[in-house]
């Protein structure tokens, strides 16, 4: 993998400095364009519009509606991810992509090697970013305001981006606010020793609204245009759950709005915060769960109804396993969403575990690739594949699993135990993963992130429901 990575950083590959691989991308791009177009169905948006007040109004309705207004609006308006004047994929980096300067370099050769596409690009935060700015936090909460700038954490984030903008020759002014921002945070948690869920998620956007300016800024002094955008302001709109918030259907036609209507105004690649939203009702910065930028590339994809989405990893695709565990892990070529889905949910790092539900209601491929390795073929994600020769697609590990054992002969012949037992999961708002039964038992594994997320182990009226309903068992 060096090798190949060290072969690709040639100057020639690169040809950055003089900033002609930009201006020739910019020439190929202004021949393919051709005059821009007005927005297609006006008349759309405006439903659209509709849309996100009642969402407003009613949220709940709002997070299980399942209509396609923006996936119907994208294909009426002629397929922007056809030969039109719209943009055509998203491009998603990890924060093992674009750890530094030279990463960043190298991610923006990439993205100028596909001349024919008209790219939207997610960025994660550099690197270990996010789980520096988290225990920086933490650290805040007992060491006392006067002792927040010595930090290591924080003197380590401010390295990290003003010295790749030092190397990539940028302006400092780029990241100086936020880095003044993030100091007086750290200040204020330490003042309030406390660090709460939704303070954790104003801290830790740092780092995306970080890596994705010094990106943009980055392609604009090459001569590519970029337009860089937090999700936050561009109607990524989320529930409140704060480090775990679920995207609402209110986000895509706003996202589309925004996007598409920048693109046809002023043609841009436009570069957006991953992992970031707002709660519809905080107005607060939310996180879409760790690893969360994969399932903002999937919104992105469904909302401007693109023709792939492609999610840049350090690895060759999704392997036969997790490569920590066993290294000779080899590429899964194919794979559906549902197969991707259960993966991810069931802890294949790789993929967040949200993030196929857009892509299969859009129907839009989902493209693994390796940024250190772009020769590889990768895992290509669709709704259907040949399942006539698999056997075993990949095999994960899901560790600190909850698991509950209901044992009891009153269940022989019975009807309605189950439904009972799980009315219990119900009320509590506890996801059950895995359940298997017999005539007198049932087996249940909890998902743990529910679990903590939402403290209901130390909440004590739970496991006295679990206890009262296992005594009743008896
Ligand atoms: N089945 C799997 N296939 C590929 N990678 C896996 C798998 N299980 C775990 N991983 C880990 O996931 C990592 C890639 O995911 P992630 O760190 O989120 O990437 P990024 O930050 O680039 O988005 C790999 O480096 C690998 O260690
Ligand atoms: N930076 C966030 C979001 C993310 O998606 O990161 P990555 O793409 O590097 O897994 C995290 O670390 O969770």
């Amino acid at each position: 993998m060096a090798a190949a990575a060290a072969a690709l950083r040639t100057p020639a590959r690169l040809g950055l400095d003089g900033a002609a691989a930009g201006e020739q991308w910019l020439r190929k791009r202004q021949r393919q364009r051709g005059p821009p177009a007005p927005v297609a169905v006006p008349c759309r948006w405006k439903a659209a519009a509709a849309a996100v007040v009642r969402c407003q109004r009613a949220a709940g309705a709002a997070i299980v509606e399942k209509k396609d207004a923006s996936v119907a609006a994208a294909q009426e308006r002629g397929g922007d991810g056809g030969a039109g004047p719209g943009l055509t994929v998203v491009m998603k980096f990890g924060g093992s992509s674009v750890a530094s300067a030279e990463r960043m370099r190298e991610v923006a050769d990439l993205v100028l090697s596909f001349p024919e596409e008209r790219p939207v690009v997610v960025l994660s935060a550099m690197g270990k970013t996010t789980n520096k700015l988290l225990v920086a936090g933490e650290k805040a909460v007992s060491c006392g305001a006067a002792n927040v700038s010595e930090l290591d954490e924080l003197s380590f984030i401010k390295e990290l981006h003003l010295g790749t903008i030092d190397q990539l020759g940028l302006d400092r002014s780029i990241v100086c606010g936020l880095l003044d921002e993030l100091e007086q945070l750290l200040k204020g948690i330490a003042m309030m020793k406390e660090l709460t869920l939704r303070t954790r998620d104003y801290l830790v956007s740092f780092g995306e609204c970080m890596s994705t300016r010094i990106f943009a800024a980055l392609l604009n002094k090459i001569g590519v245009k970029a337009r860089q955008y937090d999700a936050f302001e561009i109607g990524f709109i989320t529930t409140d759950d704060f480090t775990n918030a679920d995207i609402l259907e209110a986000t895509y036609p706003a996202v589309a709005k925004r996007l598409h209507g920048d693109w046809i105004n002023d043609p841009a690649i436009p570069i957006v915060t991953g992992f970031l939203g707002k709660g519809w009702r905080s107005g607060a910065i939310t996180t879409l769960g760790r690893g969360g930028s994969d399932l903002t590339a999937t919104t992105i994809g469904k909302a401007l109804g693109l023709r792939e989405i492609q999610v840049w990893k350090d690895v060759d695709g999704v392997l036969t396993c997790d490569p920590n565990i066993h290294p000779k892990a080899k590429p899964v070529p194919y794979l559906t969403f549902d197969e991707a889905a259960e993966l991810a949910y069931f802890g294949a790092q790789v993929l967040h575990p949200q993030s196929m539900r857009p892509a299969r209601e859009g129907d839009i491929p989902v493209r693994v690739k390796n940024s250190y390795n772009r020769r590889a073929p990768g895992t290509l994600i669709t709704k259907a594949r040949d399942m006539s020769e698999s056997i075993l697609t990949s095999i994960v590990l899901k560790s600190n699993i909850t698991m509950l054992d209901i044992v009891s002969t009153r269940m022989l012949g019975q009807y309605g135990f189950l439904a009972k037992v799980f009315s219990i999961f119900e009320d509590l708002g506890i996801s059950v993963d895995c359940v298997a039964t017999s005539e007198v038992s049932i087996s249940l594994t909890l998902d743990p992130s529910k679990l903590w997320s939402c403290e209901l182990v130390q909440q004590k009226n739970v496991w006295n429901s679990i206890y009262s309903f296992l005594i009743l068992c008896q």
